[in-house]
Formats: C-alpha cells, structure tokens, sequence
C-alpha cells in the first residue's frame, strides 16, 4: 500500500498556520484529512469533521518523537485510511524533531512518507523575528530554521505589506533558504495542489543543511525567555474596562507580545467572542457573526486567554484583568 503522505505546517506564532488548516479543510478535495497539533492547543480550531489529536507535552524536541509515533501509529491502525496527515507545529517548534521522526522509526518509514515541509510566514513581522536581537546566545532562532527547513514557504498577510516591503522580505528569506518555492498569499489561501501531495521533501537537501539530522541525541537549545501567561477566569467582563485593558496592554507591550489570543465572556452578552492578535494587530471575531458556537445554557462561562512573548509579568496582567471582571474591585 502506497505510504500516507504527511505535511509538517510550521511557522512563527500568528503566521497563519491555523488559518490554512482551516482552508485545507474547508477545500474540495474529496480527501479525509487528519490533523495532529503539536503543542499547546487553544481550543480556537473550527470545528471540523476531522479528528484533531493533541499533544501537550512541554518541551517539544525532547518529547515530541516518542508522543507523535504512538499517534501516528494509532491513527495508521484504524479501518478507515486517511489519504493525508497534516502535522501542525506551534510557532516557536524547530520542525527537526518532527522531520526526525519520519526517518528514526523503522516502522513509520513504510507507513507513511514525509511530503513537505510547509512554512508560513507573516510578511509583516518576519523580518522582525529574523532579526530578534533578544535571542540568548547560543539558542537557535526559531523563525530562521523554520525557513531553512521549509520545502515550500508561504509568504502569507501580504495585503498588510507595501510591494516594496514584500520585496525586502523575498530577498531575505531567499538568503536562508533558495531552493524553496515561495506562494503568495492572503489568509493562506494556497491552491491546494500546490501544498499537498507535492512530493517535496528531501532528505539530502536537510543533510546538507544538518548534518547530524538523524541524530537523535544531537545537542539543542532553545531560547527559554519567551513565555507564555494563561488566564482562566470565571465570569463576565465589562466590555468597556476589557476592551481599554487589551487595548493598552498590546499597545505598551505589543513589541514583546508575539501572539495572543483568547475567548471571552461579555456581561449581557451570551455570545462567545474570540480575540486573535499578533503583536499590536488585533481582531475580534463573535458567534453573533457565525464563528463558533454561543454559550450553552448550562455551559460555564470562562474566560480563556494566553500571551505568549517575553518580559511578562504573569501576576500584574492576570490582577489588570480580573479587575475587567464585572463586580471585581478597580485595580489598585
Ligand atoms: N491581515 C491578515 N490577517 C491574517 C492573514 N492570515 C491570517 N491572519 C490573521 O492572523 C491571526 C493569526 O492567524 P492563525 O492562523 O491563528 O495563526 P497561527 O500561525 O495558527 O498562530 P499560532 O496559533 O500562534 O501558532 C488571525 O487573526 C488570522 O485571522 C492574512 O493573510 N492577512
């Protein structure tokens, strides 16, 4: 039996990973899609017919084989095949480990084949995080291995960018990475053709880029001040305090806030509403306009955010919120 072919999506937070899964799935193309994330999931996916299998497990390079073998394994085992495996990465994974496994599993290597690796990349931000001064030294940078590795890289949000600036970061991503072909693209929207099923992935190309590729044990570090603040809070917010508090808080902080994201309760209001931002650029989304579900009658409603970024300060953000609670006391 031929082997399933598998797409690793990687990309830099809020690139559009999600979003293109979501156009994947959404396509007509007869297929039956699996998806396995890799990473910490925020529950924000549309509900698909698919399946979506979740790994959580802290670091990803040092878990992330042993975790997505016996997922693989799992899935192959079932009676209904699926005709593609997508792979998606949270933003700041290196896609090796994940490649690796491809190859380090005598087992897997019939079952299923690598067919590339897919980065997306947020034209407005990129050149950014390529040249993210912050880095610790000697820990990889994530944005630039993502395009090394890529088979295939879409250029996504280029409607926020200036031809000129477009052409700045074409020439940038062709100095790490010119062998892969780049897609253009608003809301990665790709022709699917061109991302599935392309038979683009080598393994020599990635030898020469790492030699020790297969090597399990390989040293790696990673850039451990980026971190990521949860808030789960019961109740409901006052829109006006919430809407100030987010405001100001990407405005003062949007530099070192790479992504964030949430769902939230609004006093009055049983719709659910979603906030999606990347750095200082926010949109908001609600059941009200079709997305997603409004709160069931017996459902509890929570308020779910994270923000993920560096020099954050996970007790002053969690007590400015709770004070946009309604029936919470001002902040002091
Ligand atoms: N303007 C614009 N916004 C986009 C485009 N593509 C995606 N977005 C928005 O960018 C935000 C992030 O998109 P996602 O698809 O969630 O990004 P992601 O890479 O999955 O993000 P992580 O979950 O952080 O890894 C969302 O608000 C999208 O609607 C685009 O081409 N143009």
């Amino acid at each position: 039996m031929e082997p399933v072919p598998v797409t690793v999506i990687t990309g830099f937070l809020g690139s559009g990973k999600t979003t293109l899964i979501n156009h994947i799935l959404t396509g007509q193309h007869g297929k039956k899609i699996a998806i396995i994330e890799v990473g910490v999931d925020d529950g924000l996916v549309v509900e698909t017919k698919e399946e979506i299998f979740e790994m959580n497990n802290g670091c990803i390079c040092c878990t992330v084989r042993g975790d997505l073998i016996r997922i693989l394994h799992k899935l192959l085992k079932r009676k209904h095949r699926f005709d593609a495996i997508l792979i998606e990465t949270t933003g700041l994974a290196d896609p090796a480990p994940v490649a690796q496994t491809f190859f380090v599993d005598d087992d897997l290597k019939d079952l299923v084949r690598l067919d590339a690796i897919l980065t997306v990349v947020d034209a407005k931000h990129i050149l950014q995080h390529l040249d993210d001064a912050q880095i610790e030294e000697g820990a990889e940078n994530e944005a630039v291995e993502q395009l090394a590795f890529a088979d295939r890289i879409l250029l996504n949000k280029v409607d926020l960018v200036s031809q000129k600036e477009k052409a700045a970061v074409v020439k940038r991503i062709k100095g790490i990475n010119a062998a892969a072909e780049i897609i253009e693209t608003v809301n990665s929207r790709a022709d699917l053709d061109r991302v599935l099923g392309i038979r683009a992935f080598s393994l020599d190309r990635i030898l020469e880029e790492e030699p020790d590729f297969l090597d399990e044990g390989a040293e790696h570090s990673h850039s451990s001040d980026v971190t990521s603040v949860g808030i789960d809070a019961d109740g409901n917010l006052s829109f006006a305090k919430a809407q100030r508090w987010l405001s100001k808080l990407l405005q003062d902080k949007g530099a070192d806030i790479f992504r964030s994201k949430g769902i939230l309760c609004f006093e009055g209001s049983d719709d659910k509403h979603v906030f999606q931002g990347v750095h200082m650029l926010l949109a908001f989304s609600s059941s009200a306009d079709g997305a997603g579900r409004p709160w069931g009658p017996d459902e509890k409603r929570v308020n779910r955010l994270v923000f993920i970024g560096r020099n954050l300060d996970r007790d002053e953000i969690n007590a400015s919120f709770r004070s946009c609670l309604v029936g919470s006391a001002p902040a002091a």
